[in-house]
């Protein structure tokens, strides 16, 4: 990743402070057994308390925290670590051999590393792939232009088996999705499928590699900087559980470290589902703190509506005493201009849903 430049240099109240590691002992574990009973349609072992139960543990982690780690999951446990080795070896070949499917202005999928988090550079490089290839996405960021194009995926060669993979732990991440979103919206006391309509013709989901180098400057760099994810919500596995990253706790505003469970993944919401949900579950702020002698590497997927959906709080869930608390966006313009503040330093801080947010 060449020398360390200013463009990674965190301001010093942004910058990480290694003395204080504050494990969270809090962000639940959910075992999401009872559900796949269920979904099977096994009556004979599906237990509508047990469902319930995790309904509620679901609900109290997304108020409580915005992140919660998931255990019997369903993913097959060789799909995961198949798609972590794919992920390992792309990053280990030359800078030259990743550049062949280096992303550009037209067509966002694919290599990348100068990719910025508020104007300031992240210490890692990355590789991302659609869930729908192609995808619909606005041509601009300016709701006065309506015209759309498609973002298509780059496959690198090698790994060659890196396709097929990515392929089958997509359709997984798929499933596991919709059936949080269900968790979720029973959680709101609303119909189970009320948000899947906003995936049935299209999606803007995604799939990113990330790798972390080891880093000569932890304290001044972070692998990505403070941030909430602007999808629905976001289903990560940490590769070979090394730590790194950090939640803003919500009752105090400490940063305190997420330590990954074996095989679990980590779910965090995102902005998507803090507006449907009317901010009665809001999306943390976390981020990605680099350390000196170990790389690290992690695999979000990032599960978001259809391009041109429009994100507004649940009708159901507004009424006179609880008002909207955001007016409409449209969800496709809303990551294109996202993704322009990502790529380059520029002079204004990238766009945040508060942009929204009604007085
Ligand atoms: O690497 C991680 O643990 C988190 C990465 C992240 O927050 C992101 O890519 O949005
Ligand atoms: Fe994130």
């Amino acid at each position: 990743m060449g020398e360390v430049d200013a463009s990674f240099i965190q301001a010093p109240e942004q910058r990480p402070n290694p003395s204080i590691i504050d494990e969270a002992q809090g962000i639940p574990v959910i075992d999401l057994s009872p559900i796949h009973q269920h979904l099977q349609n096994d009556t004979t072992v599906s237990d509508p308390s047990a469902i319930e139960a995790v309904v509620k543990e679901v609900g109290r982690a997304c108020k409580e925290w915005g992140f919660f780690q998931v255990i019997n999951h369903g993913v097959p446990l060789n799909l995961k670590n198949g798609v972590e080795d794919v992920s390992r070896r792309f990053f280990s070949q030359s800078l030259e051999e990743k550049k062949k499917v280096a992303r550009d202005q037209t067509s966002v999928p694919g290599y990348f590393d100068a990719e910025h988090t508020k104007n300031i550079r992240d210490w890692k490089e990355g590789l991302d792939f659609l869930a729908k290839d192609p995808t619909p996405i606005p041509i601009s960021g300016d709701d006065d232009d309506d015209r759309t194009t498609q973002w298509t995926n780059r496959y690198p060669q090698n790994p060659p088996d890196l396709r097929g993979t990515v392929l089958e732990y997509i359709e997984e991440m798929e499933k596991l999705s919709f059936k949080l979103l269900e968790l979720i919206a029973l959680s709101l006391g609303l119909e189970p499928r009320r948000f899947h309509g906003y995936y049935l013709k299209d999606q803007c989901s995604f799939i990113r590699f990330n790798h972390y180098p080891a880093c000569p400057w932890p304290d001044q760099a972070l692998g990505v900087g403070p941030h909430k994810d602007p999808s629905a919500l976001t289903i990560l596995a940490a590769v070979d559980e090394v730590e790194g990253l950090e939640v803003r706790r919500k009752s105090d505003q400490q940063w305190i470290r997420v330590k990954p469970t074996p095989q679990a993944f980590i779910i965090n919401i995102g902005d998507v589902v803090q507006v449907w949900s009317n901010d009665e579950y809001m999306g943390a702020e976390h981020r990605v703190v680099v350390n000196s002698e170990k790389e690290r590497f992690s695999i979000p997927f990032f599960f978001s509506p259809a391009h041109n959906t429009m994100i507004e709080p649940t009708k159901e869930l507004i009424n006179e005493k609880n008002p909207a608390k955001y007016k409409p966006y449209n969800f496709g313009k809303f990551l294109v201009k996202r993704k322009d503040g990502n790529y380059q330093k520029q002079n204004v801080d990238n766009i945040q849903i508060s942009h929204f947010r009604l007085p």
